[in-house]
């Protein structure tokens, strides 16, 4: 559980976000909330229920970016959902449960992965004694064994072949299949690999590979042996219960709008009524066991175009108290995300062509430019927001990046003139652009 202050929190979040600082205040609040209620005892503890957000913006200016940021900085189960997916046909209410079974999954995955970590130095031995076993037998002296790991440990026997054996599952443990039509039935799960395992005294099948490459499903497997595959899942459940953080997205479209009533928004309706339990707090059955919802996080997002917050069921919209704003992105915007986030296009660009040792730059005017393309586009054709800058840097960089192998040892520089160059006449091409930019 993250200690950070809300101050800290809004200002990792500002490495990967550009602006809407209301939106990175709330949720660096929701995520102080769950640690100020981390430090309470006995019933009040309980009593606490989150105080879930809901983000209204338009499209790509970084609701969800700010949600999946903030839940890696507190290394929360996160999951994303398109609310509109449950008015699809063939969906019946109990499948937003499944919502919660997933986020069990993410959480599996997780804390299985924090464990692994934590046994590799044990298992990267134990996968390397099976590496010696299989260079020189199991049988073999110890002054043999120990010469080779020498001969291991200096990297010179790394492109010898060996035969290793693995289990034929791969990752050690156990896949479930549920019944279709029967989500979440726990007793109705069957564990496949449990009977055949049982009927056929466990797979393994085995590999030649060189030594090199034996050593990642060796460690994998050596770790999960060490790693209590009940207790991650226990952890997983207690993360997605106190840490859990679920993102809705689309909730506007299942609005049901005044004056409206037809088939579709009955549906909609449907969907809000199924969802409200999840967020008011229910207890679901997984096949990992019970999971309860009362202190996940939901952040709801939407657009609300067309529909207001206020056409959303009042049941639903007082278990969303929390309204943030985000501001449609500028050119000022643009430019900043292109040159300052962590990560930005701009940086991935410029070492991705160092790979092929081109090295490009890009003009402070190249970068207005590019920004200015974008917010024309999204102008004319549709608002796609930050998503934009990506298709547009595509296009501009379409030649360099197909002739690069060629062009070893260049430096290209990138300005105003080459980006207008590779784009302005598409942009100005309302019907050209839709399909390219
Ligand atoms: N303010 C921003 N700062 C930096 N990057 C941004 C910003 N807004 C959007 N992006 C980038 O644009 C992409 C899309 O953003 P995001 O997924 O957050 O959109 P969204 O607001 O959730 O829209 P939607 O509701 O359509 O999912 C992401 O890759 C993100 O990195």
């Amino acid at each position: 559980m993250t200690i950070f202050s809300p101050r800290e929190i809004v200002s990792e979040l500002d490495r990967y976000i550009v602006g809407q600082n209301d939106a990175k205040r709330a949720v660096a609040i929701a995520l102080r909330n769950r640690w100020r209620r981390q430090q309470l005892e006995g019933s009040l503890r309980e009593e606490v229920a989150p105080k879930n957000i809901l983000m209204i913006g338009p499209t790509g200016c970084g609701k969800t970016e700010i949600s999946r940021r903030l839940a890696r900085l507190a290394n929360a189960p996160f999951l994303k959902v398109e609310a509109t997916k449950f008015t699809e046909v063939g969906y019946v209410g109990r499948d937003v449960e499944q919502i919660v079974r997933d986020l069990v999954e993410v959480g599996i995955g997780l804390v299985k992965e924090e464990r692994r970590k934590q046994v590799q130095a044990k298992a990267h031995i134990a996968a390397e004694e099976r590496v010696l076993d299989a260079l020189v037998g199991a049988t073999s002296s110890a002054a043999t064994r120990d010469s080779f790991r020498r001969k291991l440990r200096a990297n010179e026997l790394d492109d010898k072949e060996i035969e290793i054996e693995l289990q034929a599952s791969g990752s050690g443990g156990m896949p479930m299949f549920e019944i279709p039509g029967m989500p979440g039935a726990s007793v109705g799960a069957i564990n496949l690999s449990d009977m055949f395992g049982k009927a056929f005294g466990g797979q393994r099948k085995t590999r030649r590979t060189t030594v090199r490459e034996a050593y990642e499903p060796l460690i994998a497997e050596e770790a999960d042996k060490l790693i209590d595959q009940d207790a991650i899942v226990q952890e997983a459940i207690r993360q997605v219960e106190d840490n859990g953080i679920v993102f809705l997205d689309e909730i506007d479209k299942i609005c049901v709008r005044e004056g409206r009533t037809g088939g579709g928004d009955v549906s909609r309706e449907g969907v809000q009524r199924d969802l409200l339990p999840l967020i008011e707090g229910t207890t679901v059955s997984t096949k990992h066991g019970p999971v309860k919802t009362d202190h996940i996080l939901f952040i709801a997002s939407g657009a609300f175009h067309v529909s207001k917050p206020s056409d959303l069921l009042p049941e639903l919209q007082g278990r969303l108290p929390i309204r943030v704003e985000l501001s449609p992105l500028t050119v000022e915007d643009f430019k900043r995300i292109l040159t300052e986030t962590e990560a930005s296009l701009i940086k991935q660009t410029i070492a991705l062509m160092r790979t092929e040792g081109v090295e490009v730059t890009f003009t402070d005017d190249a970068i207005d430019a590019l920004a200015k393309v974008a917010v024309e586009v999204n102008d004319s054709v549709e608002n796609i927001g930050a998503r934009r800058l990506q298709t547009v840097l595509e296009r501009v960089l379409d030649d360099i990046s197909f002739t690069a192998p060629d062009r070893s040892g260049e430096t290209v520089t990138i300005d105003a003139a080459y980006v207008r160059g590779e784009v302005e006449s598409l942009a100005r091409n309302t019907d050209l652009s839709r399909f390219i930019l």
